[in-house]
C-alpha cells in the first residue's frame, strides 16, 4: 500500500487524461493504493469537484483497461478526488493549497507523504518546485518526491538550468524523471532476460553479435501536439530518452545488485562510452533523418507533417531519424547499433533485434543454402514478447535448411491487459522505488550525445528528406545499414518488400 497524497499538476491535461487518471484507477482496482490515499487536481482552469470527477470518469471510460460504471465501487473511489484551480506562478494559491492536503491527509489518514506530480509544460518545473517550497508544502512528517515528466529540457544547457532550479528544493534522491519506456513490461524484461538466464551473457558482446537495431515506429502523426513537436522533433522527442534508454539497456554490464543506484550506475558507464560525434560530416555519414509528406495511410489519405495544426507551413523539423551508434568499450567495441523512430511510420511498433554472427565455418554455406543470421527480437509494443529465429533443417528434405522461431508471445498468454507503463512508474514512485527513473548523470550524457547531432543539422537543412506518410520513412536510412553490409529486419515479422524469414507454425 502507498499512503499518499497526490499532487496532480496538469490535471486538465492531455497526460493526465489519457494515461495518469487510468493508471490511479488501475492501481486502485488491484488493490496496490489501498484507501489511504488523496489526489488533488491542478490547473488554472475553473472546475468543481464534481466536474473535475466526471472528468476522471470520462477518460477511465475512455481509456483505462479496467471497465467503469458509476456504482457504489465508483463513488468510494472518486471520493479520493479533489479539484483546485491555481496558478503555477501564484504563491498563494499553494499557501492554500497546503491546507487542502492537510484536510485530505488527515481524512484519509495518509501519514504526511506527498508526491507531486507534474505533468506540465517543462519551463513550469522550476516555478512550482520553488512555489511548493515557499507554500509550506514540504513541511510535512512523512516524504516529499517530485516526479517530472520529459522532457527534461530542450539541450543540455536548457536541462542544467532546470535541474539547478530543482536541486535548490528537492534532493536527487527524491526526483523521479520519467521515461515512460522504462517502465514498459518488456523493456525491464531486458534486464531479467539478460541477467537471469546463463546462455545470453556469453554471447552478448562483440565476439557473437554483429549489430543491434532499435525501431520505434508509430503509425500517428503529431495529433494536438504540434506546438510542443514542431520545437522538438524526432531526435529530442524519443532520441534522447526513450532510444538512448533501450540501448543503454541492452548494452550496459550486469549490475553487482538490483539495486537503483547500481543500475544506473552501469547506465551510465553506457552513456560514458557513446562515441561522441566529432565533426558535422561525421554526423551526416552516420545520422540521416526525414520528414512525413502527404500519404497514404491503410487506404486513407493523409495530411503532410507541414499542413498539421500548429506546425510551421515552412517547418524543417525531423519526424524521422536514425542513427549508427557506436558504444566504445571493451564489450562493444565494432558493433553497430542502429537507432530509427519515426512518425507516419507503417506499423506502431517497438522492437529490439539483436543479430548474430554466422557461425565460422559453416558446412551448410552454399548457393543452394544462404543461412539467414540468428535473431533475437524482443517485441516491446503493441505485442509483447521474445523470439529466436534459428535455422533447421526442413522435415522430410535432403537437407533443406529453413528459418524457424522459437516464439514466447506474453501478449498471448497474458493477453493485452498488463499494466501500463505509466502504472507501474507511478506505484514504483509511490513506494520510492527509483529503479526506472533517469538520474540527473543519464540525461545530462544523453544530452550532451544529441546536441552534437542538432548542431550539425542547425548547420544545414538540406539533408532532411521527405517520406510519403504510410512508408518506412527515407531510402538513406536503408544506405546506413547496407553501406555495412547489414538491412534492417522487418518489424513484427512482417515484410517490407520481399520476404525476410519463414516461421515454421507450431
Ligand atoms: N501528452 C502526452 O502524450 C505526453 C506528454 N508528456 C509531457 O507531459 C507534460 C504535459 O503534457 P500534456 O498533458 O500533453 O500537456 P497539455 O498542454 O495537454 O496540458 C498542460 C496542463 O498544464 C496546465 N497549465 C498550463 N499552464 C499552467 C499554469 N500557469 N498554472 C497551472 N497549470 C497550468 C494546463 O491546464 P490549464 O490550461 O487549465 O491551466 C494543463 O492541465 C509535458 O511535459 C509533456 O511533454 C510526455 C509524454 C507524452
Ligand atoms: O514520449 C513520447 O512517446 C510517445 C510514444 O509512446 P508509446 O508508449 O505510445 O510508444 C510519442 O507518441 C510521443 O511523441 C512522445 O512524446
Amino acid at each position: 500500500m502507498t499512503n499518499t497524497v497526490f499532487f496532480l499538476f496538469g490535471a486538465t491535461g492531455d497526460l493526465a487524461r489519457r494515461k495518469l487518471f487510468p493508471a490511479i484507477y488501475s492501481l486502485y482496482r488491484e488493490r496496490k493504493l489501498g484507501d489511504r490515499f488523496a489526489v488533488i487536481g491542478l490547473a488554472r482552469r475553473p472546475r468543481t469537484n464534481e466536474q473535475f470527477r466526471s472528468d476522471v470518469l470520462e477518460s477511465i471510460k475512455e481509456f483505462a483497461r479496467y471497465n467503469v460504471t458509476k456504482d457504489e465501487q465508483w463513488e468510494s473511489f472518486a471520493d479520493h478526488f479533489e479539484y483546485m484551480s491555481l496558478d503555477i506562478n501564484n504563491v498563494d494559491g499553494f499557501r492554500e493549497l497546503n491546507t487542502v492536503a492537510d484536510r485530505l491527509d488527515k481524512k484519509f489518514e495518509v501519514g504526511g507523504n506527498r508526491l507531486f506530480y507534474l505533468a506540465l509544460a517543462p519551463e513550469l518545473f522550476g516555478s512550482v518546485s520553488h512555489n511548493l517550497k515557499e507554500g509550506g508544502l514540504l513541511e510535512t512528517s512523512g516524504w516529499s518526491r517530485l516526479v517530472i515528466e520529459k522532457p527534461f529540457g530542450y539541450d543540455l544547457p536548457s536541462a542544467e538550468k532546470l535541474n539547478a532550479e530543482i536541486r535548490q528544493v528537492f534532493e536527487e534522491k527524491d526526483v523521479y524523471r520519467i521515461d515512460h519506456y522504462l517502465g514498459k513490461e518488456m523493456v525491464q524484461n531486458i534486464n531479467v532476460l539478460r541477467f537471469a538466464n546463463a546462455i545470453f551473457e556469453p554471447l552478448w558482446n562483440n565476439r557473437y553479435i554483429s549489430n543491434i537495431q532499435i525501431t520505434l515506429s508509430e503509425t500517428v502523426g503529431v495529433e494536438e501536439r504540434g506546438g510542443y513537436y514542431d520545437h522538438s522533433g524526432a531526435l529530442r522527442d524519443m532520441g534522447q530518452n526513450h532510444m538512448l534508454q533501450m540501448l543503454a539497456m541492452m548494452a550496459m554490464e550486469p549490475p553487482s545488485r538490483m539495486s537503483p543506484e547500481d543500475i544506473r550506475d552501469e547506465k551510465v558507464k553506457v552513456f560514458r562510452s557513446l562515441r561522441g560525434f566529432q565533426t558535422s560530416e561525421e554526423v551526416r555519414a552516420n545520422t540521416v533523418r526525414g520528414q512525413y509528406a502527404t500519404g497514404n495511410m491503410k487506404g486513407k489519405q493523409v495530411a503532410g507533417y507541414r499542413q498539421e495544426d500548429k506546425v510551421n507551413p515552412e517547418s524543417m523539423t525531423e519526424t524521422y531519424f536514425s542513427a549508427r551508434v557506436f558504444v566504445d568499450n571493451f564489450r562493444w567495441a565494432g558493433v553497430p547499433f542502429y537507432i530509427r523512430t519515426g512518425k507516419r511510420l507503417p506499423v506502431k511498433t517497438t522492437e529490439v533485434v539483436v543479430e548474430f554472427k554466422n557461425v565460422p565455418n559453416n558446412v551448410y554455406l552454399s548457393k543452394k543454402h544462404k543461412l539467414e543470421p540468428n535473431l533475437l527480437v524482443f517485441r516491446v509494443n503493441p505485442m509483447e514478447g521474445i523470439y529466436f529465429k534459428m535455422n533447421a533443417k526442413q522435415p522430410g528434405s535432403e537437407g533443406t535448411i529453413v528459418p524457424v522461431a522459437m516464439d514466447f508471445c506474453q501478449s498471448c498468454q497474458v493477453g493485452l491487459n498488463t499494466p501500463e507503463a505509466y502504472e507501474r512508474l507511478l506505484y514504483d514512485a509511490a513506494r520510492g522505488d527509483s529503479t526506472y527513473f533517469t538520474r540527473w548523470d543519464e540525461v545530462a550524457l544523453a544530452w550532451q550525445y544529441v546536441d552534437k547531432i542538432a548542431a550539425a543539422w542547425r548547420e544545414s537543412s538540406d539533408n532532411l528528406c521527405l517520406y510519403p506518410a504510410g512508408t518506412w520513412g527515407p531510402e538513406e536510412a536503408h544506405q546506413l545499414l547496407d553501406e555495412d553490409g547489414f538491412r534492417w529486419w522487418p518489424v513484427n515479422g512482417q515484410d517490407e518488400g520481399e520476404v525476410a524469414w519463414e516461421f515454421v507454425q507450431r
